[in-house]
């Protein structure tokens, strides 16, 4: 069963918006381009997960239950996409000494922590690269035997002039195609043609390298994805994610040896979509880049890791979104008032328990149906006009920022408050701002910049309530004065009483 308006959604490939219908409505099948795990991933990289999320909650919204592979690339993504340059894994191992499946171990870690934080789903499926390494050798056998692919001495090449409309998704999507500005490398066939498989160079020995036809090396980046998503998705899936750095090579480089693979022209996927990037002034956020370009960095500012999710979703998904310290204290501020006002409305309605709704990290992407039957069941008349309002926002190519206000509104309306409460855990199911269990205190995160522990903190206060009784005004404000420079935000007649304040400079 499906539920509101019909889900539109872009389409990279024929770059317009259409009705998704599903393959298979028993199950969408849906691939995320994951991350390379050599170093932290910054926040631009977490946005694409934020927008596949927001993707895959609003078709299990919708009633759909999804098949989600995730995969992590340890091995073969070179420096640069245009097939140049070292592997992004060997270098870091050289640079840091320690072994790049060690690395790769320890970041991939890392980046689930990250997901856990900004409460994104579980994929149904982590796929590593590692792991299907004779997948690839045999996917890329059985290119070569279709004539798609000639050997040179680095490696086993694609011929790219062999597949229907090589490029088209890049042309698609952009005025003046370059979609040759790759590698030049001796004996290519075509300016396009790109490694499937690279032979380790003589004299050269990879840490992660294997035994293929084609010599002893690694797989290149673009074949890994095709592999992954085809072994466990199918021939043809509904739809493929990944940034939008993704749709000039790496996804025309997926789609070409999918259709070498499958001999037909079908792209392996019906729907492309990509996330526009996360900037900064500088331009586009990307893993050089240090300072406060990581989540964890926001944590040690005192930003609580929901606070970049709601920033996140303030803008549609493919949209460029400036990110600067300044916006992500605001929607911190934004999401304190929403705790508040839960916190409120939790009081209310006596707090019932909406367990459908806790257990949503173990769901694995099944459909909400059952949440949102249980959820709706009482609804008035006004209340149901609001889900149709958020369902159309959210139908309509995903467009969070309109969603947003329409939590806002529900939270003050006239409702009763056991209805407000079931809109929001409603609302949460596509939002995932884990909102029931949002409270200030739990978003109060001390800065690493400030010297004082809490305890230090609760002295403090105690000295000033002290010597405000006792009249001695100085020393009240000595206190008050010490506990604002070490980022204390002191809210005297609330309940709380004091929070961290993040810290900006
Ligand atoms: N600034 C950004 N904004 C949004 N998405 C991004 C940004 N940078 C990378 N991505 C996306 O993040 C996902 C993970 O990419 P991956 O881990 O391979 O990053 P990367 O290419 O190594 O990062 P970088 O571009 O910083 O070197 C991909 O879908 C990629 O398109
Ligand atoms: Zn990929």
């Amino acid at each position: 069963m499906t539920h509101g308006a019909p889900l539109t959604l872009f389409n990279s490939l024929t770059r317009a918006s259409a009705p998704f219908a599903p393959i298979d409505p028993a199950m969408v099948r849906l691939y995320s381009c994951g991350p390379t795990v050599y170093s932290t991933a910054h926040l631009g990289n977490l946005r694409a997960y934020i927008f596949t999320d927001t993707l895959r909650r609003t078709l299990n919204w919708k009633g759909w239950p999804t098949t989600h592979v995730i995969n992590i690339t340890d091995v073969g993504h070179l420096t640069s996409d245009a097939d140049a340059g070292d592997d992004k894994m060997e270098l870091a191992a050289r640079r840091s000494g320690e072994t790049a499946w060690d690395i790769a171990a320890r970041y991939t870690a890392l980046f689930k922590a990250d997901l856990a934080a900004l409460n994104i789903l579980e994929p149904s499926l982590w796929s590593v690269a590692t792991d299907h390494i004779q997948d690839m050798i045999g996917f890329a056998r059985a290119i070569e035997t279709h004539g798609s692919a000639y050997r040179l001495p680095g490696g086993l090449y694609f011929d790219t002039a062999t597949v229907p409309d090589y490029g088209h998704l890049a042309r698609a999507t952009q005025d003046g195609p370059e979609i040759g500005r790759i590698e030049q490398v001796e004996g290519k066939r075509n300016p396009a043609d790109f490694a499937i498989w690279r032979r380790s160079p003589a004299g050269e020995q990879r840490q992660m390298e294997w035994d293929s036809p084609w010599g002893r090396g690694a797989p290149g980046w673009h074949l890994e994805c095709s592999v992954m998503s085809l072994k466990y998705l199918g021939r043809q899936f509904d739809i493929h994610t990944g940034g939008i750095d993704h749709r000039e090579i790496h996804h025309v480089n997926e789609i070409a040896q999918n259709q070498a693979f499958t001999c037909s022209a079908a792209t392996g996927a019906n729907i492309w979509m990509h996330n526009n990037f996360l900037v900064d002034r500088t331009g586009k956020m990307s893993k050089s880049k240090g300072g406060v370009a990581t989540l964890a960095a926001l944590v040690a500012r005192g930003v609580h890791p929901l606070a970049y999710r709601l920033l996140c979703l303030g803008a549609h998904y493919r949209s460029e979104l400036e990110f600067s310290l300044e916006a992500v204290a605001a929607a911190l501020t934004r999401l304190k008032r929403l705790a508040i006002a839960l916190t409120a409305l939790r009081a209310e309605a006596g707090d019932p328990a909406y367990r459908a709704v806790a257990e949503l990290r173990a769901s694995r992407g099944a459909a909400f149906d059952w949440q949102r039957a249980t959820l709706e069941a009482d609804l008035s008349e006004t209340g149901r006009a609001l889900v149709a309002r958020f369902d159309a926002a959210l139908s309509a190519d995903l467009m969070t920022p309109q969603a947003l206000p329409i939590l806002d509104e529900a939270i003050a309306s006239r409702l009763p408050a056991t209805e407000r409460l079931a809109l929001v855990a409603l609302f949460d199911l596509a939002l995932g701002l884990d909102l029931l269990a949002l409270d200030r205190r739990r978003l109060s995160l001390r800065p690493d910049s400030t010297t004082l522990t809490d305890a230090a903190v609760e002295e403090l206060l105690a000295t000033r309530a002290e010597a405000r009784a006792a009249r001695d005004f100085a020393a009240a404000d000595a206190a008050r004065d010490a506990l604002k420079a070490a980022g204390v935000e002191i809210m005297d007649g609330d309940p709380l009483r004091w929070e961290w304040r993040a810290d900006l400079d």
